[in-house]
């Protein structure tokens, strides 16, 4: 069946219908990981957005153990060529049937190099995955235009706490989308990982007396995540040490007075360069992001930037002054993407007095 993609400057590219037959409206962005296609549609900080892949083919050994979440959750996905014969030893199915089963609408077989090159040129915009042949494009414009994500962390959130037991230091994960290998990285350093819902109060966090905070990443503006940074405001004042990765990031950097920004297509894919200010080494990190904290509006006697991105310059990193407190924007528990900055788990656990 054919399928179009429609994008809000009005563009239209025709392929065929993988997944769903459903029509949605979404924010359209892309990925520009080589491998990893199944964590990045696992990535619960994709909820809210249709993804597109730029490696030309994707699928080819199906869906295996690598998720990062129990389910797909980009609203659509977006790709060149899709296998048509998974294979591998390890393959449990299709990523057509599990787009089907989780009632989500794709599209294949377009130029994805020219998709790209309109959304790097223009900015991330919205679109429109459709199967009507009829669709009405003076219709469908002004809904593209006026369509917002808005809070998605509360889709994505898990609805009860669950601990993973280790005999280490006690870490409570405050879950705003996580991906698996933030409380597997922690784990198989031996830490007990607690994960609480995203809406769990300060108090009830800091009355578990954890060793140490961990806030994960997790979809959407931010700012959309008001009652959330309001409990931050306390974790800070706390002196329990605090690792943040992306959206955690930027919502401890809100928390503290700093504004945060859309960048014009964002940072998606595995080969993204962030330098160390303190070291000037430079670490190739996995990175999903389409916000950004603006270091003008840091406060210095609060935070300093600690990393940077080489391609762009924007901001990668805080280190939080007088305080056991450092976030990243990158993913240093990559999944996809390289494992570099992974050693960032054992600094929180430094930071946490180590594991004895
Ligand atoms: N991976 C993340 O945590 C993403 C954070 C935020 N949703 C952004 O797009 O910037």
């Amino acid at each position: 069946m054919k399928a179009f993609l429609i994008l809000e400057d009005g563009t239209v590219f025709t392929g065929t219908s993988i997944g769903s037959t459903r029509e949605i409206i979404s924010e359209i962005v892309f990925n520009t990981s080589m491998t990893g296609y199944l964590e990045v549609l696992t990535d619960p900080s994709y909820a809210g957005q249709a993804v597109v892949m730029t490696y030309p083919l994707i699928g080819n050994y199906g869906i295996t153990p690598d998720m990062e979440s129990a389910r797909p959750w980009p609203d659509g996905y977006i790709v060149r060529e899709l296998s048509r014969m998974p294979s591998n030893f390890r393959c449990q199915g299709s990523i057509q049937d599990f787009l089907t089963k989780h009632d989500i609408p794709g599209i294949a077989g377009i130029d994805t190099r020219a998709l790209t090159k309109i959304l790097r040129e223009k900015g991330t915009m919205n679109g429109m995955i459709t199967t009507n042949e009829n669709y009405n494009l003076d219709e469908i414009l002004p809904k593209l235009k006026e369509y917002t994500t808005g809070n998605v962390v509360d889709k994505v959130t898990c609805s009860e706490k669950n601990v993973l037991k280790g005999s280490g230091k006690k870490v409570a994960l405050m879950d705003f989308g996580a991906k698996n290998n933030i409380a597997k990285s922690l784990n198989a350093r031996g830490c007990e990982v607690t994960i609480y819902p995203a809406h769990t109060s300060a108090e009830e966090i800091l009355g578990a007396n954890p060793d140490g905070i961990m806030l994960s990443n997790g979809p959407g503006d931010p700012k959309e995540c008001t009652a959330i940074i309001e409990e931050l405001k306390k974790l800070y004042a706390s002196d329990v040490p605090i690792f943040a990765i992306c959206l955690g990031h930027q919502l401890m950097a809100l928390a503290n007075g700093a504004d945060t920004h859309k960048m014009k297509y964002g940072h998606r894919g595995g080969n993204h360069p962030v330098k160390d200010l303190s070291t000037g080494r430079v670490y190739i990190s996995s990175q999903n992001h389409g916000y950004v904290v603006d270091t003008d509006t840091l406060d210095p006697k609060v935070a300093k930037p600690a990393f940077v991105n080489v391609n762009d310059g924007t901001n990668e990193g805080l280190e939080y002054v007088g305080k056991n407190i450092f976030t990243v924007q990158f993913h240093p528990e990559a999944c996809p993407g390289p494992q570099d900055s992974s050693y960032l788990f054992d600094r929180f656990i430094q930071m946490m007095g180590g594991n004895q």
